[in-house]
């Protein structure tokens, strides 16, 4: 058996998948916390569980393995020593490092099998559903009426950010807003604790102990040696910095070129695979709003630099020869949303119409509302295959956000 985790690039035949069906944390969605919890909408979950399953439905039939976050979740914290671990910091996360609030939801928690805690911290819990033994200042300066003493997690089925795959390891990420930060500590027992993936030498490239973020949905892995990342959003400069030192100095990676793409600081644009995604060896959809008139994006490409730590930094405009270079290709198609229709490339990249998941070369998983993207690209040669999305679009991410790929098979040289 290869390693548990086996990514070289961003197209090779897909084979293990992460995904999270969408579960109570979605119902625990308000017109009040819907900002701040990053949802445009609230889903209506049993038709958002419908589409998720014909989702994964898609990628089963087309031989890809599904397996679920909420359930290795469960599976890692089968040892009575690390699920007390992980409620510890779980609910000291939330809010409560002791005291009475900290116990009461621990008792809580403890009250429920494994599985049903953790559909249950994803869900959020209520305060009425929790026995306070005694109130504490906490409790009655803070907050009184709000309903939650543990957030919800709604972002879970976009499992793409939290955690990013790239050779053998993967990046733990250090998230942006408040409303996603817990995510990435499932990722984190489930690398450390779970028996699929403890102890088998994968490379932690970056952990979440840090202040500075990063997010999946800015990690692409071109090729076996060449890493883009977007500088958004969620992605700051800084961390760029720090994982590319990583990869380069670490001898078991591979990776001796990152290119960090400056895309716009807003909602609709959160990370770099809402506006550019690899679909070919030689294919990219681009949003064509990222693009200056003169079809330019800041890029700067990363090697290592010639003293221990150091990096060489070549700025770029020109996005097509920046990745051209990277890949050794003499031609590259960058196929637009919306076929370059302002309204329609709009309209559609807001739907995720640059978000597709390519399963192999040349194939990809797409929602079917974007259908002038989709159009476009069976044109350009490339299979389309179509998933339903009235629902999990609300959430603002497509089928690239809603899996992390953890096994693919090596592209041919
Ligand atoms: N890889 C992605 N583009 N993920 C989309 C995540 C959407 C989610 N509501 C957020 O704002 O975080």
């Amino acid at each position: 058996m290869g390693s548990p985790i086996h990514i070289t690039s961003e197209i090779g035949k897909l084979e293990s998948v992460i995904l999270k069906r969408p579960g109570h944390e979605v119902e625990n969605i308000t017109p009040d916390t819907m900002e701040r919890l990053l949802f445009d909408d609230i889903p209506y979950l049993p038709i958002a569980q419908e589409e998720h399953d014909f989702f994964a439905d898609t990628l089963r039939q087309n031989g890809i393995e599904v397996l679920y976050l909420e359930k290795l979740a469960a599976e890692a914290v089968a040892d009575p020593k690390v699920k007390d671990q992980f409620l510890e910091q779980m609910i000291s996360e939330s809010g409560y490092l002791s005291g009475p609030i900290h116990d009461a939801l621990k008792e809580y928690l403890l009250s429920f099998d494994n599985q049903d805690m953790i559909n249950k911290i994803m869900a959020g819990v209520r305060k009425n559903e929790v026995n306070l033994t005694y109130q504490s200042l906490q409790e009655l300066a803070e907050d009184a009426d709000y309903p939650f003493y543990m957030d919800p997690m709604p972002n879970l089925y976009f499992t793409r950010d939290p955690a990013a795959s790239i050779g053998d390891g993967l990046s733990i990420n250090r998230m942006t807003f408040k409303a996603r930060q817990r995510e990435s500590m499932f990722m984190e027992y489930i690398i450390k604790y779970h028996p699929r993936f403890a102890n088998k030498g994968l490379h932690v490239w970056r952990s979440r102990n840090h202040t500075s973020h990063i997010e999946g949905g800015d990690e692409l892995v071109l090729s076996d040696h060449v890493f883009a990342i977007g500088v958004s959003q969620r992605t700051t400069a800084n961390a760029i910095e720090d994982i590319a030192k990583h990869l380069f100095e670490d001898h078991k990676s591979n990776f001796d070129t990152v290119i960090a793409i400056k895309i716009p600081h807003n909602h609709a644009m959160m990370h770099l695979d809402t506006v550019l995604t690899m679909i070919d060896y030689d294919k990219f959809t681009v949003h064509p709003a990222i693009l200056t008139k003169g079809g330019k994006v800041d890029t700067y490409t990363l090697h290592p630099g010639k003293e221990d730590g150091e990096l060489e930094i070549k700025y770029n405009d020109d996005l097509k020869e920046v990745l051209k270079e990277a890949l050794g290709l003499d031609d590259l198609d960058l196929i637009p949303t919306g076929n370059g229709d302002p309204i329609v490339a709009a309209r559609e990249q807001w739907n995720d119409g640059s978000n597709t998941l390519a399963i192999a070369p040349g194939e990809v998983v797409t929602y079917d509302r974007n259908y002038v993207s989709n159009d476009l690209l069976r044109k350009h040669g490339i299979l389309v295959h179509e998933v339903r999305s009235s629902e999990l679009a609300r959430g603002r991410g497509g089928p690239r956000c809603m899996s992390m790929p953890i096994v693919r098979q090596d592209l041919k040289k």
